[in-house]
């Protein structure tokens, strides 16, 4: 099997002619927890946009367990096993959590006799969600929402997880009890996580290897350890 989870080659991408992604190739193992960070603008959600099919990269091409999606589509790269956990949740404040998951599990295409079962995985992960899944989401606190939103994002039993700034307005120790448990889902599923953080300390808690874009260029790749020093963090921000 291949244990490439997603290979990128190229990528190039923009708005209206302006090209925010220059010529970038990324590859991320099954199972490993990549982390991707920089300067505000530097192109990040974009990458991750166009790595879930939401914008269409001008050049370049991208391999999901070997395979060259059928198109860059949301519909064909979470065929392919890719979730996109957007920055700012995008929960449906007005539909409760059930019926965000029932939406979810519906436009995934899961059979209802096969739902139940999604659903009490998700639930295994994230057990809290248990004790508001009757609310609509818009009632719901920060930390509240960023848990369905990925809790939306499992149910497909995605097998590379794209999370773009979980921590954005959770307190730190709020932010270690929501990613700790999806960390644990590259050993028991296998499951690829490329994580856009500005919380660098909990974010490289739990990564393999860590990625500095700046400009949309990648302009340092190596381990956590390898920022240790804060005087090299804040030169390549
Ligand atoms: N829909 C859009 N239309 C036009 N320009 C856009 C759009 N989305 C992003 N941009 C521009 O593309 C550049 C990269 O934005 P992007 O959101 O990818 O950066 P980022 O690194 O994720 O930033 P942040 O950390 O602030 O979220 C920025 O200059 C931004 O203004």
């Amino acid at each position: 099997m291949n244990d490439t989870a997603i290979q990128a080659l190229g990528l190039s991408a923009g708005y209206g002619g302006r090209e925010v992604l220059q010529d970038v190739s990324l590859s991320l193992k099954a199972g490993e927890i990549l982390c991707l960070i920089g300067h505000n603008g530097a192109g990040k959600s974009t990458l991750l946009r166009v790595l879930f099919g939401l914008h269409r990269p001008s050049a370049g091409n991208m391999r999901v367990f070997g395979q060259m999606p059928a198109n860059y589509t949301p519909a064909a790269l979470g065929a392919a096993g890719v979730a996109l956990v957007p920055e700012g949740r995008g929960v449906f404040p007005d539909l409760t959590v059930d019926e965000i998951f029932g939406l979810a599990l519906w436009s995934a295409g899961v059979a209802k006799s096969a739902q139940r079962e999604r659903i009490e995985e998700v639930l295994e992960v994230l057990p809290r969600i248990r004790e508001f899944r009757t609310r609509r989401a818009g009632t719901l606190s920060g930390g509240q929402q960023q848990m369905v939103s990925i809790g939306r994002a499992l149910l497909t039993r995605p097998k590379v997880l794209l999370l773009d700034e979980p921590s954005i307005g959770l307190a730190p120790k709020l932010f270690q009890d929501l990613i700790r448990p999806i960390a644990t889902l590259r050993e028991t599923r296998g499951m690829a996580i490329l994580l856009v953080e500005q919380n660098v300390r909990e974010a490289f808690a739990i990564s393999d290897r860590v990625l500095v874009m700046r400009s949309g260029k990648f302009i340092f790749e190596g381990a956590p350890s390898d920022l240790d020093d804060h005087a090299k963090l804040m030169e390549l921000f």
